[in-house]
């Protein structure tokens, strides 16, 4: 990739808790360009939030990385004192969160919330006229109702409209949007994701999409990452691992789709991601390294570790879809 936005260079991430370190993110290397829409995907508790927060530095308190680089136009991130990277935020790269409630200050009228955020980041322009464009922008029909609300007056997708007003406000390079749609009616899910993809698409802002539904991802990216137990398995050009998996988790997860089950044919439970595994928890799945995937020393007793080492030796020869051509 020629150019990159954000590179991510084998990131570990690690949690401390009564003196104990647990890994939640092992390896994670992913790149985005200007412009691209890039998914994250990945059942729940597999470490999307958590690549997704390392980015701007938001990691929880109790989370660090211990290795590996976040690479902002070639600026390591992980080096980058926190008023730098609070600078950054907002201005270069802006979240989209889940929940829009717990994302807005329920004290403060949403005109206010927006032109704090206009004026903070000094676009010099009449931050009320922005805000009110902002809101006519993500298809907001009266703006100036919605500017004088509080946050508690509008529903769940109007609030997450604002919230995408308030990513966009200051034309950010990067839009990270953590599950933006899952809090929301199924009935608003698809307008609100259009939305968000179709403002990206005018402004030429990079998105990391994350969520869990597989079916969002290869609707709106371009490119996907595809992570379990804090590793990314398998990458490349939506199309080409969807249309060909090559990983049996990425498999496992597009049998879960609703219609593709056989008739008749039982569902296999996926690997649990933390339990203890010798060797690769796909073994029986996956031909291909059946050999090397037993051979494969576990890397420790606890957690999904074994599964992790083989992931790790045969990822670049079995799960890349490097290069290849939608
Ligand atoms: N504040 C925290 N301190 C320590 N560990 C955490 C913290 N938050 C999350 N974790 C752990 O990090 C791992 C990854 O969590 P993360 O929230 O990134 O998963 P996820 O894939 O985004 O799942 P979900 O979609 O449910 O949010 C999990 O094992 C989780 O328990």
């Amino acid at each position: 990739m020629t150019n990159p936005l954000l590179v991510i260079d084998s990131l570990h991430v690690a949690a401390r808790r009564d003196g104990a370190r647990r890994e939640l993110l092992r390896d994670v290397s992913l790149d985005i360009a200007a412009g691209e829409i890039a998914g994250l995907v990945g059942e729940s508790g597999s470490g999307k939030s958590m690549l997704g927060s390392a980015i701007g530095g938001l990691l929880p308190r109790a989370c660090a990385p211990t290795s590996g680089r976040v690479l902002w136009r070639g600026r390591d991130l992980l080096q980058a004192a926190e008023v730098e990277l609070a600078a950054l935020r907002g201005a270069q790269i802006a979240y989209v969160f889940q929940e829009p409630m717990t994302a807005l200050n329920p004290t403060l009228r949403l005109g206010r919330q927006l032109t704090d955020v206009i004026r903070r980041h000094g676009t010099g322009a009449d931050a009320t006229a922005t805000a009110l464009k902002l809101l006519a922008d993500v298809r907001i029909e009266d703006p100036q109702q919605v500017f004088d609300a509080w946050p508690h007056q509008l529903s769940g997708g109007m609030r997450q409209r604002v919230l995408i007003a308030m990513a966009f406000s200051c034309r950010p390079a990067l839009i990270v949007a953590d599950e933006p749609t899952t809090a929301l009616d199924v009935t608003v899910q698809a307008q609100v994701l259009t939305l968000l993809l179709a403002l990206a698409r005018e402004h030429g802002t990079a998105v990391l999409l994350i969520s869990h539904d597989i079916s969002v991802i290869r609707r709106a990216c371009e490119t996907v990452h595809v992570m379990y137990a804090g590793r990314i398995v398998e990458r490349g050009p939506t199309a080409a691992v969807l249309g060909a998996p090559r990983h049996p988790y990425t498999r496992a997860l597009l049998d879960c789709l609703p219609g593709r089950a056989q008739p008749k044919a039982r569902l296999t439970a996926l690997p649990p991601a933390g339990a203890a595994m010798p060797g690769c928890a796909f073994r029986a799945r996956c031909p291909a390294a059946f050999e090397r995937c037993e051979q494969e020393p576990p890397l420790g007793a606890t957690s999904a570790t074994g599964a992790a080492a083989c992931w790790l030796n045969h990822r670049s020869e079995s799960a890349s879809h490097e290069g290849t051509t939608e």
